[in-house]
């Protein structure tokens, strides 16, 4: 089986893919667009592509595909530690400080906020596809005196030296990651890591009505249904129109989570269950180990 993720080697994307898959073929694609062209394509069976970070929030550019541009499910979640350190080129580790400029992605930058502010203040940060990425460029580019953000194994992988340890604003770092299948596949739960079931709801609402979103919440409130999460995303047809993203603590049942939606669907909302599935918690902070 063939498992798409945000490359290249060494993301914590990969690393994710890897933990949940260590005997399938990875795939590295460079962006998070191309992991779902890929799957929609066939070039893939399942995507591994980041949702959510526990300091810097979602991941927009996953949400907004998951919401307009895909139509398959998520089969599975898996929660990592995210421990991100600042590298340089091994030729200017003395100079470490006097870096032109810090490259990665745009939430390995947010997340690391303080560090950059105090340590490097001023300094321009230029956005990557990945950290991995950005790894790979200040060690193709030894010329430019340029950092990166991203994690140990990247360092080890792209032969970049760790100036700073564990840079992230605060210590609890997480991100969550989603699995989605073009096919009707399932993960095998028998393992470690499991943590529970979840099922995933987009809601719209009926034009400007008022109380509706006290309503929708209702319906899963007076069926004692646990949401973990509700988020808003625009639908991008007007200011003011919002899908809301709902995460309910249970599989998919015949009763509570249908009854819910029937009682939505009368409101007047429109409702599409984006999956029912495993979700996984990965607690080893050493992403070292992971190496082939
Ligand atoms: O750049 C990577 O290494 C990724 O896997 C992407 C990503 C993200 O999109 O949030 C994943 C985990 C970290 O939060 C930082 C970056």
């Amino acid at each position: 089986m063939k498992i798409g993720f945000l490359g290249p080697k060494a993301t914590f994307t990969d690393i994710a893919a890897r933990s949940l898959f260590p005997n399938e073929t990875a795939v590295a694609y460079p962006t998070i667009p191309a992991c779902f062209d890929a799957l929609n394509e066939n070039e893939i069976e399942l995507a591994v592509v980041p949702l959510e970070n526990a300091l810097e929030g979602s991941v927009n550019i996953t949400l907004d595909y998951l919401i307009h541009e895909v139509d398959f499910p998520i089969i599975g979640e898996l929660t990592a530690p995210i421990r991100q350190h600042f590298m340089v080129h091994p030729d200017h580790v003395n100079e470490w400080d006097k870096t032109d400029a810090v490259y990665s992605h745009s939430h390995a930058i947010a997340q690391c906020h303080k560090f950059l502010h105090k340590e490097l203040k001023g300094i321009p940060c230029e956005s990557t596809t990945s950290t991995a990425a950005a790894a790979q460029y200040v060690k193709e580019n030894p010329d430019l005196r340029a950092g990166a953000i991203a994690n140990e194994l990247a360092a080890e992988v792209y032969g970049l030296a760790i100036v700073k340890e564990d840079i992230h604003d605060f210590d609890f770092n997480h991100t969550k990651f989603i699995v989605l299948s073009s096919k009707e596949l399932s993960i095998n739960e028998d393992r470690k890591e499991f943590a529970g079931h979840k099922t995933t709801v987009m809601v719209t609402l009926p034009a400007d009505r008022s109380g509706a979103l006290h309503q929708v919440l209702s319906a899963f409130a007076w069926r004692k249904l646990n949401l973990t999460k509700i988020e808003s995303r625009p639908m991008k047809t007007g200011l003011g129109n919002y899908f809301f993203i709902i995460d309910v603590d249970m599989k998919q049942d015949d009763v509570l989570i249908p009854g819910a939606v029937a009682e939505l669907e009368a409101l007047g909302c429109s409702v599409k269950i984006l999956g029912s599935y495993p979700y996984f918690q990965l607690r080893n902070k050493n992403t070292k180990v992971l190496q082939d």
